[in-house]
């Protein structure tokens, strides 16, 4: 089955409203209509600059979605500080990461947090975009895929078959997040196609072809060509070069097979 790659620029805790609003309008004007037959383009920003992107793109049209970096997994009450799924929902939000490495590692979010999460977006029809990855000492034991895959079913217990075959997985070693050490295109390969396979246990080999399996961790221009073009790598989650419209533009249209803009 043919999977249409997708570009996800989690913008972290950076740009302020107005910052956002520049941003994506220059991603838009340099990506023309014709690119967004062949990828779809997602931006992520922080929760105070969702509002002002969706009346930007509803507004004008754009062809690029928008999504959050997390999401609460209640659904709504006494829990100060926290965002619900049904509020993204209603502020137009296609997707929403959860289980980033961040918020794994400073916020201490088990893979039970992970589904739950994973769950109350679902249940709002937001599309979940569950991150997993190992860090360094994991990769230098060699342990990476069993491990990775261990994280997976922890992150979608309890979902049914019809929900797994609605989400999307991002593959983001912790080593390469932030630091400019980007996994070779056979390391994102390997993990990701360890994905796959256990998304056909846990759901069916139908969905687990239809989920999009992107790679994070360093992505750039330069480097996203190679690696969206293994067998089982679908799009990527990018950070740093999220931030930058000229690249991210880029990298976008490299994804969908180009030309360049
Ligand atoms: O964490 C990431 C995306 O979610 C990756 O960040 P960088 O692309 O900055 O390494």
């Amino acid at each position: 089955m043919a999977r249409t790659p997708l570009i996800a620029g989690n913008w972290k805790m950076n740009l302020n409203h107005l910052e956002a609003i520049a941003l994506v309008q220059k991603i838009a004007f340099s990506l023309p209509a014709k690119y967004f037959e062949k990828v779809d383009v997602t931006v992520l920003p922080p929760f105070t600059d969702i509002r002002s992107v969706q009346t930007l793109i509803e507004g004008d049209k754009l062809l690029l979605t928008y999504g959050a970096q997390d999401v609460s997994q209640h659904e709504s009450g006494a829990y100060t500080g926290e965002v619900s799924a049904a509020m993204l929902a209603k502020l137009g939000c296609t997707y929403v990461v959860v289980g980033h490495s961040e918020r794994r590692t400073l916020h201490g979010e088990t893979d039970a947090v992970v589904s739950a999460k994973t769950k109350a977006a679902l249940k709002h029809g937001l599309t979940p975009i569950v991150c997993i990855g190992e860090g360094l000492e994991i990769r230098e034991a060699g342990d990476q895929v069993s491990y990775c895959v261990d994280q997976l079913r922890g992150s979608l217990a309890g979902l049914s078959a019809d929900d797994l075959a609605k989400i999307v997985v991002a593959y983001e070693p912790v080593w390469a997040i932030g630091t400019g050490k980007v996994a070779s295109a056979d390391d994102a390969q390997e993990v990701c196609a360890a994905v796959r396979a256990e998304l056909a246990e846990l759901a069916s080999p139908e969905a687990a072809a239809s989920v999009r399996i992107l790679y994070g961790g360093s992505v750039n221009a330069k480097n996203v060509g190679e690696i969206v073009g293994r067998t089982d790598v679908d799009g990527a989650l990018v950070g740093g070069a999220s931030l930058k419209a000229d690249e991210f533009a880029t990298l976008s249209a490299i994804a969908a097979g180009g030309p360049l803009p």
